[in-house]
This record gives C-alpha cells, structure tokens and sequence, in this order.
C-alpha cells in the first residue's frame, strides 16, 4: 500500500471530520440562536437533536469506502452524509441513490466504476484499504478464485472472521450487489425473500428498512415501521442496528408479546398450539364474540333500571334490532350503538315516568351486551365446552373442541397464556376494540414458522400491504413447519404485488461446518438448493463421541475451552440433556446466560434449539443431536438450524450418532447411522470424560491435539482457573469493544507495563 495514497486518504477523513464536527457544533447551539415562543425553541432544539443523531458519533469514522468513476471523480461513501458549508458533497450516505455504484458494481458489470476502496479505519485512523480494480478484474476473470467471482473480496472475509457478541451489527461497508438490490427493491410490495442458513436475510430486511426510510422520507416515518421477530432474545439481538444507521424509534416486537397480553408461557400440546394457529380459529372468535350478544335467557322483557315506572322492552323489540349493531366495525362500536338506541327508545317512547339513570341504562346495555376484554373473552370461551360447541359450527371436530377446551384459572389475573393464544387474543381485541397502531411498513424475520393466525396479526397491523418478509424453508420448523411460501404469500398479499427472491450466497457458517450441515438437507429439505459458502473456517467440525453419561460434561469442558479463548459461545442442547448440561456447568463454576431467559452473555450462551435460531456465535456446541431429532417435529431441520449457528468453530458432542441420518436416505424404516465418513483421529486424554474424538475425513491438515486439563466430568477445576478464565474473558470483551483488532496488540502489551511484569517475568512467573 502507498503510504503516500494513506496520508491523502487521512487528510481528507481529517477534513471531513471537521466539517461533521462544526456542523455538530452549530447545530447544538441553533435552539440558543433561536427566537421567538417557548414552543418554537422546543421544536428547533428536537430538530438540532435529530440532525446530530444523524452525523452519528463524534468517534465515529466519516467513511468506509469510496469509489471512482471512469471520469476520475471520487465519491466517498459512509453511514452519513457530510458537507461543507458551501454544501459540497464530502461524504455520501450509503442509503443515497448516489452511493449506488458502490455495491452495484461487479466485475462482469462495473456501471462505469474505475476502482473501488474499502477502508479499514479505527475511530477515524485509515489504518490501510483494500482496492478493487474492475479493469484489472475483467482482465483476470479466468484466475478469479469462486468466492472473488462472486464479488467476495478481503473486506467481507475479514468483517466475517470478527468476534460476535451478543449484538448483531450493520454490514453497511460489505453489502453485496444481490443483496443491494432487495434493499432497495420497491416499498409498496409484498417482498418475500428465502435464503439459507447466514445468508444475510435479517441483515437485509434491517438495511432496507433504513433504506427505504432515506429514500421515502415524508412518507414513511421510523415510527410507521415494525420489525417482528420471533422470540424476545432474537428482538434484542437485532434491535441495535437500526439504531446505529441512525435510524431509532422503528418499534420492534416479538410474537409472544404481539397482541394484548404478552405471553405467559403457558406449555400445551403441538397439536394444539398447531389447531390455535389455523385460520379457522379467527371464523370461530367471529361467532363466539357475536353469541355473546342475546337477550336475556328465561325473560321476555329487559327491565332498565328498578321499582315502579323503570321502563322495560320486550325480548322482540330488542332482538329485531340487534343484528344492525351486530354489523358495526367492532364489538364495542355496536355496543356503543346499542346503548345510544336504548336511550333514544326510552326517551322518545316516554316508555319512563321517572328520570332515566346512566347507572340503569348501562346494566341493561350489560345483559344484552356485557362489556369484554380480550382476556376475559377467550378465557369464557376456551373454559366452556357449551360455549365452544356453539361457536364450532361446521368447521370443528369433536375432538378439536376436546383439545381446545380447558379449566380456565380461578381468576383471569393468574390465567396463563401460550404463544398461540397471543395471536387470539390479539384476534380478539381488535374484534372487541379494533384499537391497535398499524403501520406503513412491517419486517417479519423467521417468518417461515408463523401459524396463520400469527400472520394475521401481522397482517392487521399493516396499513398498506408493504412488508418483507425473511425466512428459510429449510428452517421451517414447529407445528407450522411448510414447503413452500406459498400460504404465507396468500395471507400476506393484499393491494400491492407480491414476489419471493432467493440468497444465494452464504456468509455466516464456513465451509467446513456448512458440508457436515447440508447432509442433512436431502432429508430435511430436499427441494431447497443449498446457498454457496463464501469462506472457509478456522478448524474442521469436531465430532466427539462419549458415554450417554459424559455428554453432559464433556459439552461444559468444549464450551469452556472456547471461551477461555475469548469466543463467544453458544450450547446448544436438546431438554433431554438440558438439566445435565446445567447441573455441570453450576457445578463447574461456570457462569452463562439461559438464552431463553432473553439474554445473551459475553462468554456462554444455553439455548434451545428452537432459541437459537436466527442467533451466531464465534463458536457452538452442538450437544446429543440425535436428541434434538427425536424432540422436533421435522426434527432434522431443527438439528440443521443448531449445526449452522457458528462464524467458526463447530463442536459435536455425542454419545450415539453424530447426525442422525438413515442409512439409505430412500428407505424410510431403515435405522439411523452415523455419517460415513467419520473416523477416529485421537485417543480420548486422561481424566477427560473417555472421548472419542473424530473428524470427517474432509480433514486434511495435521489432527488439532487437544490437551484437557478437566477432571472427569469436566468439574472439580480449581477456582484459580475459574477466576482467570473470567477476568480474562471480560478483559478481552473489554479490549474488544474498545479499540480495533490492529491495536490490540499494543494494549495487551501496555497492560502488561501497567502490571510491572516484563514478558520474561511472566515466564518465571509459570515456571
Ligand atoms: N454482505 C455481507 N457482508 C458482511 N457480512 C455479512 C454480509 N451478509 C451477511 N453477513 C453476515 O452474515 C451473518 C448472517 O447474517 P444474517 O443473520 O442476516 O443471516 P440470516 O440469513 O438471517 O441467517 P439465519 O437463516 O440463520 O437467520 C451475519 O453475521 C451478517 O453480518
């Protein structure tokens, strides 16, 4: 690199980081500059507020690439927009149309790009940058490796190879021209898009939402936008991004909490969460809610309000009028029609001597038409079989009203709730009350498991049909597991077009773990076509097979080998082995974070299967799959989602097989076997839980020795080892999140200055 071209490079970061930092600096003094009212103040300090947000940080840096065109002018691009105050153009912001050539170029189609720079900065420091050619390019496209074909250069590899945390960050510098263009695709669709396992679905649906924020402004306001995951660890996951882009205040929910009454947890059978989720349940909330009207039973006459000369209808009178308010957009409209009619009738027919009392008319209006809640609704209903069978009609079995039915708590405050009642009783709220915000725009992630009520809440929140949705079939796991989007599509379209899109390349899962991954696919998936790995990994996968009774154990000493190293881990485990897992890691000392509780740690993650998806870790291991197959409904799918958490290292520890595949993938009764190709490369160490170790024989450098200092069961190791592999863990996260990877060299350095140790001293120390 031309030390000469890296100044230049500095001095213009220089010279933009002082027009952004003016301009910082007028814009907080505009609200003191202003005159007038109060109110007006107020306004312009919200703007100046707003208009810093959006320069970003002062420590950001101004950009992270540029390009230049055949011309020889030079753009520079980065997550804001920059100008002097001449208002000429220093930086543009990666969402303006100007910006477009910076992703859409390729070699095969350069639209007029000469060179393309990525820069490599820490807070504003170019440190180097990466150049790409284009003429160079078309002129080597025969020596291009598939990966640099693809558009795949150094700057992508070394954002992949960085640290998780539990955070997900944007990928502004290294979006990919395919995923440019779903990006930017047009607002008003239905924008379905399917791609495998890390291939940037979330990313992209999170980046077209500020995109399309940039480009739609005035017309679609961050407020007018929702982002719909599919568990509360997931929503907090991704909810920094947007943020970042400078884009805050787009709501985020997940589905457990998409409706009136968030979740509870309420554990039921998959059958019938799988019957609460079909669009036939929405028919049967439309009749109960509408049975809830009637006169009242044994009575002809409706009395309003008590003693002699209170009015009182007769049944005939009340009923013949019923089915108009019955029509009213919602329960409470009617109701509210209802009342208003009552009224009316009682004054204009004189039908009182004495002065009609609101008291009276509303605990008239009550018999007829009792004033619901949600909750109260669908606890009525699902506790009484009467109520149920009624409101059945045609479209329920006997046997769907048995599985629906249940003894409803003693008082509604300590009912329980599933996943699957929220979408009813989201359902039935806006029957009740159809009081809910909609928005311009909605994102569903994962959406290839929502049950088609949960759709509908969805759908009942958009207020135009605009939406993207992100899924993998192959995915597609629960009691609503699909083939195909084609239902989703169905329910989803409305005015606007809809069209699905693929991803075809895979960024997350490297090579090596996505080939164990993907034998799994002519079982799980046989339709979908795998994505094109971008990269290859650290390491190989590690298979390491031991006694039903050390799985536990040995999964603890993988996880903690890994975070010893600084990696941020995820285990992934079936329930099976679940309270094993978390007895051993107690028992090691070891602190981590349940990722069902909604957090994600810095060092070790547990998760479920079904929590983990959507989630990466630098590192995962995978804990008895052939559990995890017998546990799900499209189980080998599920074992798919847990094998292809990781950026880098994969561990497989079990005690039968290592994938539970059949032997032969035609036969459907033949018994599960291990995959083929594993063998066995390492006697397991000594005082390590008897191990077998193996690799697939993809293998082909030196076997990685690993030395296990755990005793048995991977407990018992001393509190010295405990308390270092903590501090140096949080030490590393620290170094981490402060400075960039090219200074850390320096700071363990300096660290150890500031620790009067000299790297010599440190030696003697261990000896
Ligand atoms: N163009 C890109 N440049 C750099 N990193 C990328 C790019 N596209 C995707 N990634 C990275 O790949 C990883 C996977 O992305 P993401 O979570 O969006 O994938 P996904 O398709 O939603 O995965 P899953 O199916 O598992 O939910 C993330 O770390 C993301 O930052």
């Amino acid at each position: 690199m031309d030390s000469s071209e890296l100044r230049l490079e500095q001095t213009y970061f220089d010279r933009a980081w002082g027009e952004r930092e003016r301009k910082r600096e007028v814009l907080r003094s505009a609200p003191m500059a202003a005159a007038g009212p109060i109110s007006g103040t107020a306004l312009i300090k919200r703007a100046a507020e707003r208009a810093i947000e959006a320069l970003g940080a002062p420590g950001d840096s101004v950009a992270f690439g540029r390009f230049d065109d055949s011309a020889g002018d030079t753009y520079y691009i980065g997550r804001h927009l920059i100008n002097t105050e001449d208002r000429d153009c220093l930086v543009i912001n990666w969402q303006s149309p100007a910006a477009m050539p910076y992703y859409k170029a390729t070699h095969d189609d350069p639209c007029d790009v000469r060179l393309k720079r990525s820069f490599n900065t820490h807070a504003n420091k170019v440190l180097n940058y990466e150049d790409m050619l284009f003429a160079d390019l078309a002129q080597r496209v025969e020596e291009l490796s598939g990966s640099e074909r693809w558009g795949i250069d150094d700057t992508v590899l070394r954002d992949l190879d960085a640290h998780r945390t539990g955070e997900m960050r944007d990928i502004v510098q290294t979006i990919h021209a395919a995923q440019y263009e779903l990006i930017r695709s047009p607002l008003e669709q239905l924008l379905i898009i399917q791609g495998g396992p890390g291939t940037g679905k979330t990313a992209i649906a999170l980046h077209r939402v500020s995109w399309l924020l940039y480009n739609h402004q005035g017309k679609v306001a961050p407020s007018d936008v929702l982002v719909v995951g599919p568990n509360p660890t997931f929503t907090r996951y991704i909810r920094s991004v947007l943020p970042g882009l400078g884009d805050a205040d787009v709501e985020h929910r997940d589905l457990s909490s998409l409706g009136p009454q968030a979740s509870t947890g309420r554990s039921e059978d998959p059958e019938v969460t799988r019957l609460k989720g079909e669009a036939r349940m929405g028919r049967l909330l439309t009749r109960a809610l509408q049975q809830r009207v009637r006169f009242p039973e044994r009575s002809d006459v409706l009395d309003i309000g008590r003693g002699v000369g209170a009015p009182r209808l007769g049944r005939n009178a009340i009923q013949s009028v019923l089915p108009r308010f019955l029509a009213a957009t919602t329960y409470n409209d009617g109701r509210g029609q209802f009342r208003a009619w009552l009224s009316e009738r009682v004054q204009r027919g004189r039908l009182s001597t004495v002065a009609l009392s609101a008291g009276s008319l509303d605990a008239a209006v009550e018999r007829v038409w009792p004033s619901l809640t949600p909750q109260s609704f669908l606890r009525d209903l699902l506790g009484s079989r009467e109520r149920l069978v009624a409101a059945a009609g045609d479209d329920f079995t006997a046997g769907d009203i048995g599985r629906l039915l249940r003894t409803p708590a003693e008082r509604i405050s300590e009912e329980r709730w599933s996943d699957a009642d929220v979408a009813l009783l989201d359902q039935a709220d806006y029957m009740i009350s159809g009081r809910f915000p909609t928005f311009h725009h909605i994102v569903i992630d994962e959406a290839q498991d929502l049950s088609p009520m949960q759709l509908q809440s969805v759908r009942l929140r958009s207020r135009t049909g605009s939406l993207t949705v992100v899924g993998d079939l192959a995915q597609s796991t629960g009691p609503w597991a699909r083939d195909s989007w084609a239902d989703i599509e169905e329910t989803l379209v409305r005015r606007h077009p809809s069209k699905v899109e693929e991803l075809t390349l895979g960024y997350r899962v490297p090579e090596q773990v996505y080939a164990l991954a993907a034998r799994l696919l002519p079982i799980a998936a046989p339709e979908i076509v795998p994505p094109r790995v971008v990269r290859r990994g650290p390491a190989d996968p590690e298979l390491t097979q031991v006694e039903p009774e050390d799985v536990a154990g040995q999964a603890v000493v993988t996880a903690r080998e890994y975070a010893g190293r600084g990696l941020f881990v995820g285990i992934v485990c079936p329930d099976d082995v679940r309270e094993d897992v978390e007895d051993s890691l107690r028992r090691a000392g070891v602190a981590y974070s349940d990722v069902g509780s909604g957090k994600l740690g810095a060092s070790i993650n547990l998760a479920r299967p079904v929590e983990a998806k959507g989630l990466e870790f630098d590192a995962v291991v995978v804990v008895e799959p052939e559990s995890i197959v017998a546990e799900y409904e499209r189980g080998h799918r599920m074992l798919y989602v847990a094998l292809t958490r990781t950026t880098r290292y994969l561990s497989v520890v079990f005690s039968r097989t290592a994938l539970a595949l059949p032997v032969d993938s035609a036969g459907g009764a033949t018994p599960v076997a291990d995959v083929p190709v594993i063998r066995t490369v390492e006697e397991p160490p000594e005082e390590s839980p008897t191990p077998t170790r193996r690799r697939p024989e993809v293998d082909t450098g030196p076997s990685r020795v690993r030395t296990d200092h755990s005793s048995k069961d991977g407990v018992g190791s001393d509190i010295a080892d405990t308390v270092s592999q903590a501090v140096a863990v949080t030490i590393a996260a620290h170094i981490r999140h402060s400075v960039g990877e090219p200074l850390w060299a320096d700071v363990i350095d300096r660290i150890r200055l500031e620790l009067g140790v000299s790297q010599e001293d440190l030696f003697d120390r261990f000896e």
